[in-house]
Formats: C-alpha cells, structure tokens, sequence
C-alpha cells in the first residue's frame, strides 16, 4: 500500500455497497434539509381554482370596451356565482374567477363610472387569469425522491397540504479525536497543547450535508484505548470519522487498529492536502460502519470531508444533488506547479460581468485553517501541471447544496 491512490479510486472504494438507509415517517415541519425517501404525488390542482392574478374586474372579453355594469363584489376566499351575461364583477387577488368570465382588468386600466366600469378594448382573453392546475396538475408527481427538502420544496409540500412525509433515517456518525495534543476549547491549554479545531468544523459540514453526529470522543494515543473506541463507534454509527493518527508517526494507531477490528480499503491518496487520508469498514451487529481516517491537519480535514463525506453522505441518503461537487471554469490570478499529487487549493472567487476569477489564499499549506475561511471553491490542479495567472482552472463549488 505504499503507492498513492487517485481520487477515483478512493471514491469508488467508499461507495462500494453503500445504499440508502431505511426511510423514516416525519412531521413536513420538521422536515427542512431532509431527504425524500419516496415520490411525493400532487391531489390537489394548484392553484384548485381559476383565480385573478390582479385587482380589478372579471369579465368575458367579448364585452371588453363596453360600459358594464358590476353585478358582483369577489374577495379572495369568498365563493364566486356565474357572471350575469353582459355584466363584469369586481374582483380581488386570488379571488375566484366566476363562470362566464375568462379574463380581468387591472383597476388601473380601467374608467369608472358610479357603478358602471368601461375596460380597455384591446383586453387579450384570458387575461389576468390563473388557471386551475396552472403550477401543479393533481397526479403529477410533485416532489422526486432523493430531493432534499428546502425551503421552496417545504412550500410546495405545504401547498398541498401534506402534513407528513417519508424521509432517509439521517446517517449517524461518530466523530472521534486522536492526539493527545489536542483539548477541548473551554478547558486551559498546556505546553504543547492546541484546541481542537476540527471538531466543530467537521460537526458543521456534516450537518450541512444531512448526517447526524451521535458521538464525539478523544481517543488517547494508545492502541488498546483507538480499538476500544472504534468497536463502540462502530456499534453506534453508520460511519465513524477519525482525525489524526493515520500518518507514519509511532502515535499513528488508527490505521493498525482499523486492520485489526475489519479491513482497511485504501490508504494514502495522491491528493493535496490529504495524503495520509485512510477508508475502511469496521464490523458491528448488522453489518458494517464504514471508516474515513481524516488526517489530523485541519485543512485535509475539511478538504477530505467535501471530497469524502460529501458523497458519502449523499449515497447513504440516496441524494443526488450530494454525490458531487458542481465544476465551473474561472480564471487563476495565481501561479502554481504541482507534482504528483492532485492538488486542492482554497479560492475565493470574484464573479463579475467578465467572468470568474479565483484568488488562491497565499499560504496553502495544510496547516493554515484560514486559507478555508471565505474559501468559496476548491480549485482543482492536476498532478504534474504548472498553472500561470490569467489560465483556465476547473474549481469545485462550496457555497452550493
Ligand atoms: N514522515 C512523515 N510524516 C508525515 C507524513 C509523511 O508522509 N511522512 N505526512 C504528513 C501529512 S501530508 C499529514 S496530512 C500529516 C497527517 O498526520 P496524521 O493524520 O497522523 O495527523 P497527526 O499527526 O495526528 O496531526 C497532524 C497535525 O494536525 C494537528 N491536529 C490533529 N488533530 C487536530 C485537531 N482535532 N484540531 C486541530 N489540529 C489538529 C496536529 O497537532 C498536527 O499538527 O502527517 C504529516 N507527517
Ligand atoms: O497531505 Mo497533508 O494533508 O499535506 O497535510
């Protein structure tokens, strides 16, 4: 396992037998950010009624022109009776239209007279008019499953009234801390101590992109202590996250300890930042928990999660829109080479009249947490290419989904 793996092949072994969870019942209320796990068909038309999308006066346009009289007031929520042949009806926003009428006038277009109104001439049919069905047809499908709920879904769902909807069990993860480093903010820091930095960053991300963290722990750097933490992550999760420990060092125990518990797939990436990254399966009751060893430096944590867990936790939700990152071309205001390693650069991006252009953050190394803060997109350089200002780059998109 000395060589180091492309991506693709990194991917292709995480997502290797990984399938949606079982889907769970949910109150539609509850439900923003989470995952249709079924179809959700329309009964009802929207809107279920031809209504006017203006104030103003419902009429048949054969009678545009003429001096009517008002034979009816038509408030939104209020029941409409047949237009008196010859007549208009004053009518409101979303009121309904009456039978005989196929259009409306908008108040400002129109002269009144005491009761009499005259409308334009020139008044197309079926103007101002909302057709029944117009947006959703009962029986067509309304919401595809897979589709992650927001908040236009959330008011489509509730324009039909749907009270409860089927969605993905959200996938568990246990997220567990190496290093004996590493402390907890809220406690002192001793000489040679740091904070840990990517647990809140990871916990972040994997609830944005739809997971539930179940347990967080630090796990000493000691063999016996990493295997008896990953047997109850196991247990507990559907994936279990490592931080630090999968390099070459001596206090690296995750790696040895992943062997000994299950299998360890693929370890060692030819990436930047995020070479040491390690997947493998832990066994557990029913099946196994799948296992991602992030490195411990906090920028090939948060570039392993957008390449790793992203797509993992699309596949478990059965989420389309998750699986990958969306590619777009900008230009490079930077210069760069790089070797055999394929390499993530943190960008922001100015999107102007004239196109994108990525601004790299000036140190890069995986260290440096703050080459991630403001990062819009990843920008994504092929091993053994050199990269000068002004070139096409391809940079993978973090604000979106
Ligand atoms: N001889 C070699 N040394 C290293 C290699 C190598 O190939 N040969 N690879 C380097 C690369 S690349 C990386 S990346 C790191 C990853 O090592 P580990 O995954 O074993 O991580 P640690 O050694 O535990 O930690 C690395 C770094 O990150 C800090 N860290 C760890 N956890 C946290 C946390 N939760 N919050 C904030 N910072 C954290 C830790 O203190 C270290 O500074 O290995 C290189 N070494
Ligand atoms: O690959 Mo490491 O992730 O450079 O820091």
């Amino acid at each position: 396992m000395s060589t180091l793996e492309p991506v693709e092949a990194a991917l292709a072994a995480l997502l290797e037998d990984v399938g949606p969870l079982d889907g769970e019942p949910l109150a539609t209320e509850r439900a923003d950010g989470r995952v249709l796990a079924e179809d959700v068909m329309a009964r009802l038309n929207v809107p279920p009624f031809d209504n006017s999308a203006m104030d103003g006066y419902a009429l048949h346009h054969a009678d545009a022109g003429r001096w009517l009289p008002v034979s009816q007031r038509i408030a939104a929520g209020a029941p409409a009776a047949p237009l008196a042949p010859g007549s208009c009806a004053r009518i409101f926003t979303g009121g309904e239209l009456p039978a005989g009428a196929d259009c409306v006038a908008m108040q400002e277009r129109v002269e009144v007279d005491g009761e009499r109104v005259r409308t334009p001439p020139d008044l197309p049919a079926g103007d101002n008019r909302r057709r029944r069905g117009r947006d959703v047809a009962a029986g067509q499908r309304l919401l595809a499953a897979g589709t992650r709920l927001d908040a236009a879904a959330l008011g489509h769902l509730a324009g039909q009234g749907i009270t409860r909807v089927t969605v993905r069990r959200r996938p568990r993860v246990a997220l567990l801390s190496t290093g004996d480093e590493i402390v907890e903010p809220g406690q002192p820091l001793g000489p040679g101590q740091i904070y840990n930095s990517n647990r809140p960053m990871l916990r972040s991300l994997l609830n944005r992109f739809g997971a539930e963290v179940v347990l967080v722990e630090a796990v000493p750097d000691e063999a016996e202590a990493t295997r008896r933490l990953l047997r109850e992550a196991a247990a507990a999760a559907d994936v279990v996250i490592t931080t630090g420990g999968v390099s070459v060092g001596e206090e690296d125990h995750v790696r040895h300890a992943v062997e000994a518990l299950g299998r360890l797939d693929l370890w060692r990436l030819a990436i930047r930042p995020g070479k040491p990254l390690a997947l493998g399966r832990l066994p557990r009751a029913e099946g196994e928990a799948r296992f991602i060893g992030l490195p411990g430096n906090p920028v090939s944590g948060f570039v392993g999660a957008w390449l790793f867990l992203r797509p993992l936790m699309g596949a478990l939700l059965g989420c389309p829109a998750l699986a990958s990152l969306p590619r777009l071309r900008a230009r490079a205001d930077f210069a760069t080479t790089t070797g055999p390693r394929r390499h993530y650069m943190r960008v922001s991006l100015d999107i102007g009249a004239d196109g994108i252009v990525a601004r790299a953050f000036a140190d890069q190394n995986s260290g440096v947490l703050s080459s991630c803060v403001g990062a819009d997109a990843l920008a994504d350089i092929p091993p053994s290419s050199r990269v000068a200002p002004g070139d096409a780059v391809d940079c993978l998109w973090l604000r979106g989904d």
